[in-house]
């Protein structure tokens, strides 16, 4: 999208190394022994439950906050005391980013572009990009909250940054709006710049990230590619069987079912072993209109984040995962034990 591409890096240094930061606003820990590291062009997400510390997280890595311990390096450098060598190498977009709101569209990117030297002509095919070519003479101050979170996340990328931090960028917008932005995020990867991003959309984190960190009351829980989540943690698939076929005892009592309920007009049947179900279901019922559904990050998520809310649960996922630290996939294996 943008006309500068990112240098090509070759110290292979990672883009972020964050080591066991800390953060506390009064008694409250926002950020708990959390380090981790995102590659150079990688396509990072950082999940998590309202309140988890996503926000604190990636401000500090921007370098709007200050940590109280641990470090972060930022392309080779510290973000914080504020680093001016890192303004026009970063891309920020935050949940309460500021506007000339008196400005039109056009002119508070045309603002943003000239602060951080960035070329004019960017303004405009970065506006188009986002979906904002169409309203570029109107004020900002007349603009709708999804309106606003587009130019938000234009004013971050109009320099055309290698590092691109984005706190939750589709929060406000509407489905298509959402699918527009995961094209031009995917460009954005395509050109090779690192994105770190946050988001509650766990379908959108499944089909945009390499990779998944999950933080969970300031603690970063587990970090994976999300196929690898999914396999480790062995989530159930879903059997949708059309009501009136089997009861519920019948459904229950296959083998290889771990639960059954009734959603719509369909007994769900939650199994680690498909195909030994299917098999049982066959002669029972018949295979006609039986839909499959694999699980998802989003299924992994739940159980994840449920796990750790829980204490008892809570208790075996610490030691299950040796650390609560950066486990990545090393621990897999003991993860699904
Ligand atoms: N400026 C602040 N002053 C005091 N407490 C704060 C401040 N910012 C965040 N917190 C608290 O720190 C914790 C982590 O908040 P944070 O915004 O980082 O979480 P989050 O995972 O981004 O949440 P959400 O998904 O709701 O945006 C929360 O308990 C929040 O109330």
């Amino acid at each position: 999208m943008s006309s500068t591409s990112p240098t090509p890096d070759r110290t292979g240094q990672p883009a972020v190394v964050v080591s066991d930061v800390t953060k506390s606003y009064g008694d409250r820990r926002a950020v708990d022994g959390v380090s981790l590291e995102v590659r150079r062009g990688e396509f990072f997400g950082l999940l998590g439950p309202n309140g988890a510390g996503k926000s604190t997280l990636v401000e500090i890595m921007e370098g709007l906050r200050k940590a109280d311990s641990g470090s972060v390096t930022v392309l080779g450098e510290s973000p914080w005391p504020r680093n001016t060598k890192l303004l026009p190498r970063m891309g920020v977009q935050t949940q309460s980013s500021a506007f000339f709101v008196r400005q039109t569209v056009h002119e508070h990117l045309r603002t943003v572009a000239a602060l951080f030297g960035a070329d004019s002509k960017a303004v405009d095919t970065t506006l188009e990009a986002v979906g904002l070519g169409g309203l570029r003479d109107v004020r900002v101050d007349s603009l709708s909250g999804g309106q606003r979170q587009r130019l938000a996340i234009a004013s971050a990328l109009v320099h055309g940054p290698e590092l691109i931090f984005l706190d939750e960028p589709t929060a406000a917008l509407d489905t298509e709006g959402r699918r527009d932005l995961w094209g031009v995020l995917r460009g954005l990867k395509a050109e090779g710049r690192t994105i770190v991003y946050t988001t509650h959309h766990l379908d959108e984190a499944e089909a945009l990230c390499d990779r998944v960190g999950i933080l969970v009351s300031g603690r970063l829980v587990v970090t994976d590619e999300p196929q690898n989540l999914i396999g480790a943690f062995g989530a159930a698939s879903r059997l949708l069987v059309p009501l009136g076929r089997i009861d519920e005892q019948q459904a229950a009592a296959l083998p290889g079912v771990d639960g059954v309920t009734v959603q719509g007009g369909h007994l769900v049947l939650e199994t680690r072993a498909t195909g030994r179900v299917l098999a049982a279901l066959d002669p029972l019922t018949g295979l006609d209109g039986v839909q499959t559904r694999s699980p998802s990050l989003e299924d992994v998520y739940l159980e994840i984040t449920s796990r750790q809310t829980r204490p008892s649960l809570a208790a075996n996922t610490a030691r299950d995962t040796n650390s609560t630290h950066d486990t990545d996939s090393t621990n897999r294996q003991e993860q699904q034990a």
